[in-house]
């Protein structure tokens, strides 16, 4: 096993400028001025700390790589078979013996198949610690494990009651507040359900290391995530397909984004709650968190397709409002991926000459970003496919 990695170091060396890693213009746009009027109002406060270097290691490809041909993505900053190896070890260890997660199934083989050390170590290359990347995986374990039990009909989901099942998933990161009987009982029911237990526990975790505007900007994600997820659920009910706007604009919350946006938590630093405000930020949060997440639409098709389920991605909604074969709208959807990507390398560029905080954070947008397409690609031939 691994050593944990002291704070601000790694087995390589410092973090590329962000401008290294932000192609596009660098010219000053509208919402730059507003954040830069917005900056110039912060005078009065102390600048921003001295930010440690954060560790990134030369990137080496999983031996299975595979990637979709055509889909632009950046190479992943930095890739460690020990250290994810080391982060799956200690996930099961948590699954098993802290939230008994799924109490019914072979949880070692599933969870170190899923591989989800390698997502946190590939999206995080600046965690200052392992207990820093283990919140991250424990997060990301306990939204699939929502996902799964709430929404996944293999796993006893259904879309028509999922609604209610997720407002009560929500109370396990925002706790309810009522009489202590009632009180009493709702810390039961979340005790009651993996699910519920594993986003609890996994809360807890976090908030070791976020601040409470941290920790309130990712339960304001998780409950976006969850709208995201009935949209899906009313489709898949009524066995609709939606126009690809319509998908666009569901799949904007049904997204990574809870997994993007924690980028400062787990990285050691704050970006402060009126800077992640700002219409700049927003634009270059959901932008990175689209293409993430069109990346698994993508990667995740021939899956999807296979299980025979009703389902719907960007490809089958393109394909049905364009009236094109399943290949063309693969084609159009890589363009539509790719477009996005651009669009947030723009913006990130322009965001990176404003402040050190700001330029930290899209870089870690960034990061997510390339890590997330690098697990994907890794993940072709188990789990996932090049082609429709
Ligand atoms: C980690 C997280 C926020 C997951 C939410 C689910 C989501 C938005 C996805 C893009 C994952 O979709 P899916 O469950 O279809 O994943 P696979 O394609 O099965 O890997």
């Amino acid at each position: 096993m691994k050593a944990p990695i002291p704070a601000g170091t790694t087995d390589a060396g410092p973090i590329p400028p962000v401008a290294r890693l932000l192609s596009g213009p660098t010219g000053i746009g509208t919402n730059s001025l507003r954040l830069a009027q917005d900056l110039a109002l912060d005078t009065a406060l102390p600048e921003p700390p001295e930010l440690p270097e954060p560790p990134v290691s030369e990137p080496t490809l999983h031996p299975s790589s595979e990637r979709i041909e055509g889909l632009y993505c950046p190479p992943a900053v930095r890739d460690d078979r020990a250290l994810a190896d080391d982060i799956n070890e200690r996930l099961v260890e948590w699954a098993e013996k802290e939230v008994e997660l799924y109490p019914d199934t072979d949880l070692r083989d599933d969870l170190v198949a899923f591989d989800a050390g390698r997502s946190v170590v590939l999206c995080h290359p600046d965690a200052p610690s392992i207990d820093h990347l283990m919140a991250a995986a424990r997060l990301l374990i306990g939204e699939n494990a929502v996902d799964d039990y709430f929404c996944e009909a293999q796993y006893g989901g259904t879309a028509d009651r999922r609604g209610a099942a997720l407002a009560v998933a929500q109370s396990a990161i925002d706790p309810a507040h009522n009489t202590p009987r009632y009180e009493a009982d709702w810390r039961a029911g979340l005790e009651a359900h993996p699910a519920l237990r594993s986003m609890r526990s996994a809360m807890d975790y976090f908030y070791a290391l976020s601040t409470p505007a941290q920790a309130h900007r990712f339960r304001h994600d998780i409950v976006n995530l969850y709208l995201g997820y009935n949209a899906e659920g009313d489709c898949i009910n009524q066995r609709r397909t939606p126009s690809a706007w319509e998908y666009l604009v569901q799949r904007q919350f049904n997204s990574f984004r809870p997994c993007l946006t924690l980028t400062d938590s787990v990285g050691g630093y704050e970006l402060p709650a009126h800077l992640f405000a700002e219409p700049a930020v927003q634009r270059a949060v959901a932008l990175s968190s689209n293409v993430a997440t069109l990346c698994n639409d993508l990667y995740s098709l021939r899956k999807e397709q296979a299980s025979g389920r009703f389902h719907y991605s960007l490809p089958t909604v393109i394909a049905a409002e364009e009236d094109c074969s399943i290949d063309e709208a693969f084609q159009k959807a890589i363009e539509v991926h790719n477009e996005i990507v651009h669009l947030f390398e723009e913006q990130a560029a322009e965001l990176a000459t404003m402040n050190p905080l700001v330029a930290r954070f899209v870089t870690g947008l960034h990061n997510w970003m390339t890590g997330n397409h690098e697990w994907h690609a890794g993940n072709v031939g188990t789990r996932y496919a090049t082609s429709p």
